[in-house]
C-alpha cells in the first residue's frame, strides 16, 4: 500500500482545564485552558466509485478499533431541513456514533448552503479516516508506551487499513495504538475526545468540500466558521450546553475562554427539522458579529521558559455530568456563601495565570495551592468530591518530587487524570516515572504519566505522508 496522492489532513487537540472548572460555566468567569500534544487526525478522500454506480456514501472509520466504520447515505430534507444523513448497515451490525452522525448533519448542511452548487452536486462520496493519538486511552496493560509524536507508522499491510494482529507489538510502538476493544470498550482518559473528533471532522469536511476562497482554516474567518459550526455540532450530540472550553481549546489551542451565552444555540432546530439549514448558517456565519460573545484570550496564557504542562493518569475517568448538577445546586442554594468563594476562586485562576504568563516560576507552588485551597473547599461545601482524597494525597506527594512545581485535579476534577505544571526535563521525567511506579505499587493503584504536553496550537492541517499505512 503507498500514499494516497488525494486527500487532505487536519488535527484537533485534546484539551485541560488547568483552573476555572465549575466557574466556567458562568460567563462572569473565566477559564485557564490548555490545549494538548494529543490530537484527533482525521483525513478525507473522494471515493471513486466504478462508472455506472450512483450512490453516494459518506464512509467514516476508525481503524484504531474493532467495528468501528460507520456508513451513510443522506438526503435533502424537506422545509430546508438541510442535509440529514441515515446510517446504512453492514453485515448484521449497526452501532450508532452520535458524535460522527451529528457533525455531519451540521457540516453537510453548512457546506451545501455555502458552495454555489445544487447540494447534491457538492457532496460527493468520501472516506474520512479517524485516528487519535495514544494518550485519548488509558493503554492496555502489557503495551504501554510513552512514545513521542511523529515516530514510525505502523507496518503497511497489502489491502485492508486495519493492520493485522501480528503486528499488534510493533503497532503499540508507533504513533497510533491498535486497541483490541471496540471504541465503547476504550478507557478514555479525560483529554476531550469527543470535541476534539468533531472539531477536527468538521474542518476536514469543510476543507475536502470547499474551495479555500469559501473556507481556510488557517484565516481568523475560517476557525470563526469552523469554532462556531463545531460548537452547535458539539453540543447538539452531547445533548446539553456545557462551557463549550474543549471545542474551543480543539480549534484555537490555549487560552483564557469566557463561554457563550446558552442563548446562542436555544433557538437552533433540530438537524433535519424545517428551518434547520438558514437558521444553522446564519448562527454559524454571525454576519455582523452580534449572535458569539465568547472569548478567546490566547495572549494570556504561556508558561515560564522549561516549564511544562504534563498529564498523570489515574485510569478511572469520573462522571462529570453529575458532578456538574450537584456543584450548580450547591451554588444555587447558598448564593451568597458560594459566589464569595467563586469571586475568589476566579481571583487566585486569574492570578495563577498571570504568575504563568509573567515567567514568575518561583511563585508557580503558592499559585497552585492557594486554587487547590479554595477548589477541595468548593468540594467540601457541595459535598461532590472535585478533589478526592485519594488525588489529595497524589498531588501533595507529587509536590515533593525534585521538579514538580504543583498539580491539579482539572476541569470537573474528579478521578480525570491530574495536570501538574513541572520543569521541562528529561532528568524531572524520569523521577516523576520512578515515583509513579513506586506510588501504583505502594497503593495497589494504576497511576501513571502520559506522554502528553501542554501545547498552544489549536486545529492545523497536516502532511498525508504522516499517516502512511493508515490510510488507503
Ligand atoms: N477515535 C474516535 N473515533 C470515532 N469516534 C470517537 C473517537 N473518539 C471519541 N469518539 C466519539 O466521542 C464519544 C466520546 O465522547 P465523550 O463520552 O463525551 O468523551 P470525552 O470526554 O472524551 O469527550 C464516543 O462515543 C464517540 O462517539
Ligand atoms: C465542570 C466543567 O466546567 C468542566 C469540565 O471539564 P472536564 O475536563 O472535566 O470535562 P469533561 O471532559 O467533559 O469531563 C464543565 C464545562 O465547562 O462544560
Amino acid at each position: 500500500m503507498g500514499l494516497p496522492e488525494h486527500g487532505t489532513a487536519v488535527s484537533a487537540p485534546g484539551k485541560v482545564m488547568l483552573a476555572g472548572g465549575y466557574l466556567v460555566l458562568d460567563r462572569a468567569y473565566t477559564g485557564l485552558v490548555f490545549g494538548l500534544s494529543a490530537r484527533i487526525n482525521v483525513i478525507a478522500q473522494e471515493i471513486h466509485t466504478s462508472p455506472g454506480v450512483h450512490l453516494t456514501e459518506i464512509v467514516v472509520e476508525s481503524p484504531q478499533f474493532l467495528d468501528a466504520q460507520w456508513r451513510y447515505g443522506y438526503h435533502l430534507a424537506e422545509a430546508d431541513g438541510g442535509i440529514k444523513v441515515t446510517q446504512l448497515q453492514i453485515g448484521s451490525r449497526l452501532t450508532a456514533n452520535p458524535f460522527v452522525e451529528t457533525t455531519l448533519n451540521f457540516a453537510l448542511t453548512y457546506i451545501a448552503r455555502t458552495s454555489k452548487h445544487r447540494p447534491h452536486h457538492a457532496v460527493k462520496s468520501a472516506r474520512l479516516t479517524i485516528l487519535a493519538d495514544n494518550d485519548y486511552y488509558s493503554q492496555p496493560h502489557s503495551t504501554t508506551t510513552t512514545t513521542s509524536p511523529n515516530s514510525a507508522s505502523p507496518p503497511s499491510n497489502s489491502s485492508s487499513t486495519t493492520p493485522p494482529a501480528s503486528t499488534l507489538n510493533a503497532l503499540t510502538t508507533s504513533r497510533f495504538a491498535r486497541f483490541p476493544v471496540p471504541l465503547s470498550g476504550a478507557h478514555k482518559t479525560g483529554l476531550g475526545s469527543s470535541a476534539a473528533l468533531v472539531t477536527a471532522l468538521t474542518a476536514s469536511l469543510l476543507t475536502h468540500y470547499l474551495p479555500p476562497t469559501l473556507f481556510d482554516i488557517a484565516s481568523p474567518a475560517g476557525k470563526t466558521a469552523l469554532h462556531n459550526l463545531a460548537q452547535a455540532a458539539h453540543c447538539a450530540a452531547q445533548g446539553k450546553v456545557g462551557s463549550g472550553f474543549d471545542v474551543a481549546a480543539a480549534v484555537y489551542g490555549s487560552s483564557l475562554y469566557r463561554r457563550f451565552s446558552p442563548s446562542v444555540l436555544s433557538a437552533l432546530p433540530e438537524a433535519g427539522a424545517p428551518g434547520f439549514a438558514p437558521a444553522l448558517e446564519s448562527v454559524v456565519r454571525d454576519e455582523d458579529g452580534t449572535i458569539w460573545d465568547t472569548e478567546i484570550r490566547k495572549d494570556a496564557v504561556s508558561l515560564p521558559a522549561g516549564m511544562a504542562v504534563r498529564m498523570c493518569d489515574v485510569d478511572c475517568g469520573s462522571q462529570t455530568v453529575g458532578m456538574v448538577k450537584s456543584v450548580l445546586a450547591w451554588r444555587a442554594r447558598e448564593k451568597a456563601s458560594a459566589g464569595e468563594l467563586w469571586d475568589e476562586l476566579q481571583r487566585r485562576n486569574e492570578g495563577l495565570a498571570e504568575v504563568l504568563r509573567g515567567g514568575r516560576t518561583e511563585e508557580v507552588r503558592g499559585a497552585v495551592k492557594g486554587v487547590r485551597e479554595l477548589v477541595r473547599k468548593m468540594g467540601v461545601e457541595s459535598g461532590v468530591p472535585i478533589e478526592p482524597e485519594s488525588q489529595t494525597e497524589l498531588l501533595d506527594a507529587l509536590e515533593g518530587v525534585e521538579g514538580v512545581y504543583g498539580g491539579v485535579v482539572p476541569g470537573a476534577g474528579g478521578y480525570d487524570a491530574l495536570a501538574l505544571l513541572v520543569k521541562d526535563d528529561r532528568e524531572t521525567e524520569e523521577r516523576l516515572e520512578e515515583f509513579l511506579e513506586r506510588w501504583s505499587k505502594e497503593k495497589g493503584s494504576r497511576v501513571s504519566l502520559l506522554a502528553v504536553k501542554g501545547e498552544m496550537e489549536g486545529v492545523r492541517t497536516e502532511e498525508l505522508k504522516l499517516y502512511e499505512g493508515w490510510i488507503r
